[in-house]
């Protein structure tokens, strides 16, 4: 469970005294997620998601990932509406964190997805993408390449009682990466961490798309290679090209995707995993005392590595246009 913060009765309702949302009818610590404190809320009015903020979001990049999560419900994507307070704000302090209240979304995430569900991910990318092109705010994105090194230094000496050999081969792939990260690709607003846990399902049906607080102002088609990492993969390292193909081209049948976009999807797919495994591993090995929560393991990435460095190209991922 991801609960850094307790929050008091009498917090939350010197809080949601702030708000017309009605009187609090119970109120729990939700148990998933990694990054921040989340609790279901249900008021007399409705279900919502309350968030603090905790360790990776900086407080003033807040307002672009609410007025994303504004610009992009309105233009009808299925997303969380950030709810405004009297005052007409989204975003309050509570417990000493930055915290706001969003809308809470039906459906439930899959923890197997088949080929199916991966050609409707890569659809919803698409029009993810499609419906940031006209937002007009801009975020960097601050767990790019150029932070993977720093994030690698913080673990190095103790990566190896992690699994043998990987301090060694993460300053290897690091080498390969930094010396052919791709530039100049296509770029726009990007969820970035649109793993299983994050996409709603009813049914078969793709319902909803949460979690924007990794969003930033990338390549398209690494936010394609951070799925098709997240999606296409069992745990052990095993890879579904079925799937991995059935995403791509759900992918380009909204948006089509460039030659120079296929050409770097290898690369683009190994520093994905690269990415997750680095802050993965930074989270292992420095669990906050007191902490609600389950950190992830970073040698299911460690895994994907091996295959992302064997593949040759795009076909190697079930590409075939
Ligand atoms: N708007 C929402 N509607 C429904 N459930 C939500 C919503 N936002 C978050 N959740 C639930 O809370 C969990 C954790 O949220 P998430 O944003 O992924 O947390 P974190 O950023 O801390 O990893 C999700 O897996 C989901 O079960
Ligand atoms: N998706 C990342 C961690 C971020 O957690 P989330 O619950 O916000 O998706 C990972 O799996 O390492």
């Amino acid at each position: 469970m991801a609960v850094y913060t307790d929050v008091s009765d009498e917090a939350l309702r010197a809080f949601l005294s702030q708000y017309d949302l009605g009187a609090p009818l119970s109120f729990k610590g939700i148990a998933e997620g990694v990054e921040n404190s989340n609790f279901l809320l249900r008021t007399d009015t409705g279900n919502y998601i309350l968030t603090l903020y905790e360790k990776r979001v900086n407080e003033a990049e807040l307002p672009f990932f609410i007025n994303l999560m504004g610009h992009l419900a309105r233009a009808g994507l299925a997303c969380p509406q950030p709810v405004r307070n009297r005052a007409g704000t989204a975003l309050g302090r509570l417990c000493g964190r930055p915290a706001a209240i969003v809308t809470f979304l039906d459906g439930v995430s899959l923890s197997r997805p088949n080929a199916g569900h991966c050609r409707a991910l890569g659809a919803a990318l698409a029009g993810l993408h499609a419906a940031g092109r006209d937002f007009p705010m801009r975020r960097d994105n601050n767990l790019s390449v150029g932070a993977w090194r720093p994030l690698f230094v913080q673990a190095e000496a103790q990566a190896d009682t992690v699994a043998p050999g990987l301090a060694e081969r993460t300053r290897a792939d690091l080498d390969v990466l930094e010396a052919s990260w791709p530039v100049g690709l296509p770029s726009g607003v990007i969820h970035a961490d649109l793993f299983t846990d994050n996409v709603f399902f009813i049914g078969d049906t793709l319902s909803g798309l949460i979690d924007f607080y990794f969003a930033c102002t990338d390549a398209f088609a690494y936010d394609l290679a951070i799925s098709l990492n997240a999606w296409c993969f069992d745990p052990d390292g095993t890879f579904h090209r079925d799937k991995a193909g059935a995403m791509i081209a759900g992918y380009d049948a909204v948006r089509r995707l460039e030659p120079a976009e296929v050409a770097a999807l290898p690369i683009l797919a190994r520093g994905a995993a690269m990415r997750f495994m680095l802050t993965r591993l930074v989270d292992w090995l420095n669990v906050p005392a007191g902490a609600l929560v389950q950190p992830k393991n970073p040698l299911e990435y460690d895994r994907r590595l091996a295959f992302h460095r064997a593949a040759k190209d795009a076909r190697d991922y079930g590409w075939v246009g």
